[in-house]
């Protein structure tokens, strides 16, 4: 029997116009039950795009795409939009090699006005289209769609800022399910919170005629008249007045999961002239028991069983995250300087953990990386010894906060970049590709980075003892299962570690992080082919080794780099400018292998690594044929 009977008759968001109400409404609970069955079997965002089946059911129904723009902020709660544009029958592929990706994509299709991934740019990118569109005398609509979450982020704040004092015509809909990965933070939270408590919001959802009467139409004098006489008290008691202050129509909250109130609310807004705010309430994980009650485990998930909702057991060597996690926790309890700060993420990084053992020191910014920088670069000033915590992608927004507020006053703060290299199925806007790349070149900055777990913890009590700024970056996922002390023991600032040394060997691998694994894994083929190479764990991208590249260069002919980071400005390149600069250039070779100049794909770990010819039997087939 067809499991999904009209969804399956949808070619194209045109389709959507042609069906009833009750149609429409059991369209959603298809697209509810294809969804989960996908992300059931490959993983994904799977509650935020549950919440959003209603509201993206009433956009395609209202407005026309591709004329008309719709932008999605991060993009995980648009899979029923990429279901319903044309991607249906590919959708059992999301986030594998080669399949449909897992955030808009403009090369993936023309629905997909504007690629995200990272938070809270959608309201910039349709303000941009917006300005655009009137310069050259077009009509058609431009949709920001923003969760409560990436509405705490700066840059959505500039946006409206402006977008408000403009007066473009743009709708932003403000999508509030009250949560964040985690518990959302900070006072914008707590703003909607009151006005979802407010008894107009109640009596709208009763008496949806008076909510609809209270949307001004084009040319509503009175409306107009109102807005103009800034009176306080309407201030206080109008929903939204925040909003309205700054410029844009609010309407709201509405329920954001009843199909024909959001048609209605947004067939009025696009009647309206200038910036408009439509606040929606949804629930995250709507529609699947499991994700309603767990909307955190089910925000970003690996496969699960969907009678259940159960992932399989976890087997294996613990996660970096949770060695770092309990780590900080033991330093803290010594060392009561430290402090802890993350910007929206603390399941994801591990510092929740921290946050119960230690609440006052422990700090959620929300979705403000920028912010979390300069807040610990105030702390430090004062006294404290921040440990920031981002994921290496994200902390990308953050780079003049750590040049100049940390690394200009040479501040001590330490920044620990979890997932730096390749994540996998979240692609090319989550790999942590360049981190090394963009600290590197900044004075003061001391770059460690373990090649295990048990290096992790060493390295970040070595960090955290240090009077200047550092940075500690080590990758998603499991660790390499070795033991771990139950002491910390310091790593001496700019010494690597020589795992092998060959007399008489031609190349010598130097590799940090997780490559040095690998680089030992090929030493191994290596040397079983007869040919001996060294190993080096450089451990510090900056200070480098110099040393050791010297004693390296003197007994071999070749050097290979090794880096899970791009080689643009990376630590190849970082080697690359010793030998130069030091003269050994004239008579030493380098191989440098790492991460090419291109955005990497998604995909399972393993095969990206195979692609950038980064496994160990590629490795010692490259070096070899460099050899010959
Ligand atoms: C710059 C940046 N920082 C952090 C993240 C990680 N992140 C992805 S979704 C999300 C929460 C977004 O919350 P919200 O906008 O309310 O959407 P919801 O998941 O609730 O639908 C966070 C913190 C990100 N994508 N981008
Ligand atoms: C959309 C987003 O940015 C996060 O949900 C991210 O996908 C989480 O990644 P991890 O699964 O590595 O925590
Ligand atoms: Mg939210």
């Amino acid at each position: 029997m067809n499991a999904y009977p009209l969804l399956e008759k949808i070619d194209s968001p045109d389709d959507i116009k042609k069906y009833s109400l009750s149609e429409l409404e059991e369209l959603a609970r298809e697209l509810r039950g294809f969804i989960v069955d996908t992300v059931a079997a490959n993983g994904g965002h799977l509650a935020p795009s549950l919440g959003t089946v209603e509201l993206t059911l009433a956009l395609f129904s209202v407005f026309r795409f591709p004329q008309d723009k719709l932008i999605w902020d991060v993009g995980h709660q648009a899979y029923s939009h990429k279901i319903l544009t044309g991607r249906r029958d590919r959708f059992h592929t999301l986030r594998q090699l080669g399949g449909i990706t897992g955030f808009p994509n403009r090369s993936e299709s023309k629905y997909d006005a504007f690629g995200v991934g990272h938070a809270s740019t959608s309201i910039s990118a349709a303000l941009g289209m917006a300005i655009s569109r009137d310069l050259c005398g077009r009509r058609n609509e431009v949709i920001a769609v923003i969760g409560d979450g990436a509405l705490t982020g700066g840059e959505a704040f500039e946006a409206l800022n402006q977008a408000g004092d403009l007066g473009k015509k743009l709708i932003v809909i403000l999508n509030d399910n009250e949560m964040s990965i985690d518990k959302n933070v900070g006072g914008m939270s707590e703003y909607l919170s009151r006005i979802r408590l407010d008894p107009q919001y109640n009596r709208a959802k009763k008496d949806v005629g008076n909510l609809l009467m209270s949307i001004p139409h084009i040319g509503d004098k009175a409306y107009r008249t109102a807005r103009i006489v800034k009176d306080s008290v309407r201030s206080a008691l109008v929903p939204g007045s925040v909003f309205e202050e700054i410029g844009f129509h609010y309407i709201g909250p509405v329920d954001g999961h009843n199909l024909s109130l959001l048609q209605d609310i947004l067939g009025r807004a696009r009647q309206m002239d200038g910036p408009v705010l439509i606040h929606i309430h949804t629930k995250k994980g709507k529609g699947y028991l499991p994700a309603e009650q767990q909307p955190n485990k089910f925000h970003g998930i690996g496969v699960f069983d969907r009678k259940t909702g159960e992932c399989p057991k976890k087997q294996g060597a613990p996660s970096y995250t949770s060695v770092f996690s309990k780590a900080l926790i033991e330093l803290a309890e010594k060392d009561t300087d430290l402090t802890a700060i993350t910007a929206a993420m603390p399941s994801g990084t591990g510092l929740k953990a921290f946050g119960e053992v230690y609440p006052a020191r422990f700090f959620d910014v929300g979705i403000a990386e920028e912010h979390a920088v300069t807040l610990a670069a105030g702390m430090a000033a004062d006294g404290r010894h921040p440990v920031v915590t981002l994921y290496s992608t994200f902390a990308q927004r953050a780079y003049d906060q750590l040049m100049h507020d940390v690394c200009l006053q040479n501040l001590p703060v330490t920044l620990c970049l979890d997932r730096a290299g390749l994540v996998g199925a979240d692609g090319p806007t989550h790999h942590g590709a360049f981190d090394l790349s963009y600290l590197r070149h900044m004075p003061n900055m001391t770059v460690f980075v373990p090649k295990d777990e048990a290096e992790l913890r060493d390295m970040l009590a070595t960090a955290v003892k240090m009077d200047s700024p550092s940075a500690v970056r080590y990758p998603r996922g499991a660790g390499l299962g070795v033991p771990l002390s139950e002491t910390f023991h310091d790593i001496p600032i700019g010494k690597a570690e020589v795992l092998a040394e060959t007399a008489e060997g031609q190349a010598a691998l130097l590799a940090v992080g997780s490559m040095v694994h690998r680089a030992q894994q090929a030493a191994a083929i290596l040397g079983e082919a007869g040919i001996a190479v060294s190993v080096v764990n450089m451990r510090f991208v900056k200070p480098l080794d110099t040393a050791v590249i010297d004693a390296m260069a003197a007994g071999h002919s070749l050097l290979v780099t090794l880096e899970e980071n791009a080689l643009a400005g990376g630590f190849g390149s970082a080697v690359a400018e010793y030998l130069m600069d030091s003269g050994l250039a004239a008579k030493t070779q380098l191989l440098r292998l790492g991460l090419p100049d291109r955005f990497i794909e998604q995909g399972k770990p393993a095969e990206l690594l195979e692609l950038c010819g980064l496994q160990p039997e590629q490795i010692a087939a490259t070096v070899k044929e460099r050899l010959k």
